[in-house]
Parts: structure tokens; C-alpha cells; sequence
């Protein structure tokens, strides 16, 4: 190594990898580019060039890994992690020990989307310090990137808090399903002119309280256009139009893997759950059929001990 540094000048050693790696624009695109992570920094700039942002939920590991390998720009813990896996018919049963426990699992299996995880029924109203704890523990605990909490006015001086102390804030307006016994179920908001308006001011002052995203769910497309226009911050919307700056939906959903009543604003891209009903049913038939195992599936004893137990081998 010595020798061949005194041959050849470092500039020289350069080109050679350079030459070995590709083109540093190629590499720039593709791959550096796959593998960074994404933070509050990419989002902005996605904003600004309207490149659209596509988060979906996950709630453990092989979830994760699949919203990873698909190229998903982030991955939300979502409190509905409460009705599609754990069986509740609300999210409100939803705890931050539950919350937590799912998200371990989940960054364990991702290294570039931004993970990011609901606080859960009640936490971003209580104090301050309870607040900030919370995000603390999804934080370093869980390694999430950052909290979304559901609200406008009631939760503004816990956003501010959180985003002083250096967590991260998505906020979320319009259908707030944590609300859901308040608001007497999962309707649309924003429809007449007062809701639409008060929806607009909480998301300015959000954003204003250092929110760096905000998810809209279920609000008319045109007051989701006004406000993703009006906004500096990304716009993820979830049946809350075309025109937000991304989308979200819940990763149970668009596989249609055991939801029972799916939302109207949801696309369905595969009959996952069929799938799997169809593949554990021809398991259990084949074992009721004794079709499973086959000698492929089995491991022998050595011939000495076949005898010794007389036994004859594969029988
Ligand atoms: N599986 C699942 N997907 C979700 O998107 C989701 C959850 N669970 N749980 C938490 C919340 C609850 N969400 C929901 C649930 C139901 C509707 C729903 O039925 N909406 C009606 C519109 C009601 C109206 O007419 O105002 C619809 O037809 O879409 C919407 C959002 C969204 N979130
Ligand atoms: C549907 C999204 C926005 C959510 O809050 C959740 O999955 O809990
Ligand atoms: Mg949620």
C-alpha cells in the first residue's frame, strides 16, 4: 500500500473509484437517494417541488419491512393499530405501553422511512410534563422520529412544548377518531362554511406552534386544497381529496387483510386476507387428510437406532 501511494498521486486513486462506483449523478439518484432518510428537512422539499409524500401505517416488524421494500416515505404507528390488531371497535382503548410496544417493533425493520407514532386517547390533553414524557418515551424508548397528535386549539401549547424540547410534531385535523364518541361517529368535517373555517385557522396555528406535517382526514377535497395551499408545511391527507402534498392509508386497508367495513376513501390493491384464509385452510385440510407432512418435511434416525427401537426407517 505504501509503495503504491508513492506511485500514484491521491487524485489519480480518486478517479479509479469513481470510475468503480458509476457516475456520481447516477449514484446521487439512485441509490444515495433511496437510502437516505427521510426527515422534516426532505418532506419540506418535497413540499416545494410537489413531489407527493406516501406514508402508510405498520404496527410490527414484517409490516414495517414490507412499507420499507416498497419505498414508503413514512410510516405511521397509528393508533388504529387498537381496531386492526388488537380488536377494539374504537381507538380510544389504545394505551402508550401499547403504542410503544408496537413501535419497537416496527423500527427494528426500518432504516429510511420516517417512523412516526400516535400519541394515543388523552395524552396530548394532559400536562405539559406528562406530554413531554410521553414523547420522550416514544423517542428513546421506541426510536420513533416523532408523535402525531390529534387537535387544534385544545393540544397548541403541548405542540409547542414538544417541538421546543425537540420532538417532532405531526399534527391532525378534520375526523379526529379519538373524538369519535364526541363528534357521534366517523363523519366528514368541514362540510359548511364555519367547520371549514375553523378547521383552516387550528391548522395555521399549528403550524405556526412548530407542527412540522399535518394529516387531514375526511374533509371536503376543495378545503383540503385551500389549506394544503395555504400551508408551508406538508398536507397528508387521508380521504381528504387529490390535492394535499401526500397521502395516507392504513396498510390493513389497501391489502384488504381482515377489515371488516373498509372507509369509502380507501383504494384496495390486492385481496391479501383471502389469500391468507385460503393458504391456512389448505393447511388445515391437509392435515385432517394427513396430505401434511411428506417425506420431505421429515428428519429420519440413523439406521443403528431404527434398529435398535425396531423401527424401519420412514414408516
Ligand atoms: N381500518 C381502519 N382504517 C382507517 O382509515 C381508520 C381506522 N381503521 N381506525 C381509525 C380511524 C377511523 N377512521 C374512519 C373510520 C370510518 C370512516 C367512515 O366510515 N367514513 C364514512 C363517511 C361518513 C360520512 O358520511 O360522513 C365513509 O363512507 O368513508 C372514516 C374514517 C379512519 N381510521
Ligand atoms: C389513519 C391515520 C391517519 C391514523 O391516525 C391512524 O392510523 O391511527
Ligand atoms: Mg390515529
Amino acid at each position: 500500500m505504501s509503495n503504491l501511494r508513492l506511485l500514484v498521486p491521491d487524485w489519480l486513486i480518486g478517479v479509479f473509484i469513481s470510475l468503480s462506483q458509476g457516475a456520481p449523478k447516477e449514484r446521487g439518484t439512485q441509490m444515495s437517494m433511496q437510502r437516505k432518510k427521510v426527515t422534516t428537512r426532505t418532506l419540506q422539499k418535497w413540499k416545494l417541488a410537489k413531489e407527493p409524500i406516501a406514508m402508510i401505517t405498520a404496527y410490527d416488524f414484517p409490516s414495517a419491512k414490507m412499507a420499507e421494500q416498497a419505498g414508503a416515505d413514512i410510516i405511521l404507528v397509528g393508533d388504529s393499530l387498537g381496531m386492526v390488531v388488537l380488536g377494539y371497535d374504537s381507538t380510544i382503548p389504545v394505551t402508550l405501553d401499547d403504542m410503544i410496544h408496537h413501535t419497537k417493533a416496527v423500527t427494528r425493520g426500518v432504516s429510511r422511512a420516517m417512523v412516526i407514532t400516535d400519541l394515543p386517547f388523552m395524552v396530548a390533553h394532559l400536562s405539559k410534563d406528562e406530554v413531554l414524557r410521553a414523547g420522550a418515551r416514544i423517542m428513546q424508548e421506541a426510536r420513533a422520529y416523532g408523535v402525531k397528535l390529534e387537535g387544534g386549539s385544545e393540544v397548541l401549547e403541548n405542540v409547542k412544548a414538544l417541538t421546543t424540547a425537540g420532538i417532532p410534531v405531526m399534527a391532525h385535523l378534520g375526523l379526529t377518531p379519538q373524538s369519535v364518541n364526541q363528534l357521534g361517529g366517523y363523519l366528514i368535517q368541514g362540510k359548511d362554511a364555519k367547520s371549514a373555517e375553523r378547521i383552516l385557522t387550528e391548522a395555521k396555528r399549528l403550524e405556526e406552534a412548530g407542527a412540522f406535517a399535518l394529516v387531514l382526514e375526511c374533509v371536503p377535497e376543495e378545503l383540503a386544497r385551500v389549506i394544503t395551499e395555504s400551508l408551508d408545511i406538508p398536507v397528508i391527507g387521508i380521504g381528504a381529496g387529490r390535492f394535499c402534498d401526500g397521502q395516507v392509508l392504513v396498510f390493513h386497508d389497501i391489502l384488504q387483510m381482515g377489515g371488516e367495513r373498509i372507509p369509502s376513501f380507501v383504494k384496495t390493491y390486492a385481496q391479501v386476507g383471502k389469500t391468507m384464509v385460503d393458504a391456512i385452510q389448505a393447511y388445515v385440510q391437509d392435515v385432517k387428510q394427513r396430505r401434511f407432512p411428506e417425506e420431505k418435511h421429515v428428519t429420519h434416525w440413523s439406521e443403528t437406532m431404527s434398529v435398535v427401537y425396531g423401527v424401519s426407517e420412514g414408516k
